[in-house]
């Protein structure tokens, strides 16, 4: 069994934990029934020993697995992974979407996507990045009573994310501590008014006005400011044909979307301006979690 998952990018700047999106960078796992239980990876994290012995994917499928089905069954886990590690491309929300599609898919039950994306609130409170991993596309989630409540919307094949990944990653548990504690009447209204203005914008396909609402109050200068390139990459994007350019998720990815026309330019512009920092032209996903048995 064969089971994918996209990267994710959250907030989209004003969209605090509720708008994200989904990326063609994929993590894959292989599952095979085996005599021993045994993990090989490739790709991100495949030199990090924790992944390999203490592996959250793991972990999360061998919970649902057990509780599913009462026995005690070995398999082998084959990881590609091209989702980078906290880097803002939602890797942990990729993790335990898969486990637990896998833990169902592996036993022949068929979950509804809405039910997988259900149970992994257990793991990630916050929807923004667990919606799209489960939908692709670009997604407005917030939780009610337990239960997702979400609207999801196919992005255009006109479009690209062109996506910075410095070399050094910002864990997410980490950087949401350093955010305020409290949100001044003044910067509450100004990331509802352009959080909603935003999701009217990709909802309407009106292009133009993601460079106006994508500004945010909320997170992005606080944690911004802990790598201060985060700001010329920003400048510089949209200087050159970014139609906005946000902080991906909890960083230290900045997530710029422009037309197909503008991508490979303002991805060479990147590239020579930051050589130190990963640059990856990117189609967007409209799919989400997927099984293959
Ligand atoms: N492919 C993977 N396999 C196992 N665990 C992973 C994988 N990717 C991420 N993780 C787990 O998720 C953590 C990163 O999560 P987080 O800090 O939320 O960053 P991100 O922004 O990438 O989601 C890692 O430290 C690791 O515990
Ligand atoms: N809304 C969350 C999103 C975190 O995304 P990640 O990809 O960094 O895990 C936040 O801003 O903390």
């Amino acid at each position: 069994m064969r089971v994918s998952v996209p990267a994710t990018s959250a907030n989209l700047g004003p969209g605090f934990d509720c708008l994200g999106l989904a990326l063609n960078l994929k993590n894959q796992v292989i599952i095979k029934p085996s005599k021993f239980h045994s993990v090989s990876l490739k790709g991100e994290g495949s030199n990090n020993p924790v992944l390999k012995d203490n592996n959250m994917f793991v972990s999360i499928f061998n919970d649902f697995y057990n509780n599913l089905t009462q026995k005690r069954r070995f398999f082998r886990f084959e990881f590609f992974n091209e989702i980078p590690l906290s880097r803002g491309l939602g890797s942990s929300s990729a993790v335990i979407v898969s486990a637990i599609a896998s833990a169902y898919a592996i036993e022949g039950i068929k979950l509804e996507k809405e039910k997988i994306l259900n149970l992994a609130l257990a793991y990630e409170n916050h929807p923004d990045n667990i919606t799209p991993a489960v939908m692709g596309g670009f997604n407005v989630a917030t939780v009610q009573e337990n239960e997702v409540k979400f609207i999801n919307k196919t992005m255009p094949r006109g479009l690209k994310a062109v996506v910075v990944i410095p070399n050094r990653s910002i864990s997410t548990q980490l950087s949401r501590k350093a955010l305020p504690f409290k949100y001044s009447k003044e910067d509450a209204v100004f990331n509802l008014s352009y959080s909603s203005l935003l999701t009217a914008a990709f909802m309407s396909e009106n292009w133009d006005m993601l460079k106006h609402a994508s500004q945010d109050m909320f997170h992005q200068k606080y944690r911004m400011k802990l790598m201060p390139e985060l700001f010329e990459v920003q400048k510089i994007a949209l200087q050159k044909g970014a139609l906005m350019s946000t902080l991906s998720g909890s960083g230290s990815t900045m997530l710029n979307i422009c037309s197909n026309e503008d991508s490979v330019a303002l991805a060479e512009k990147l590239k020579e301006k930051f050589p130190h920092f990963r640059v990856l032209c990117l189609d967007f996903d409209n799919f989400g979690v997927k099984v293959e048995l």
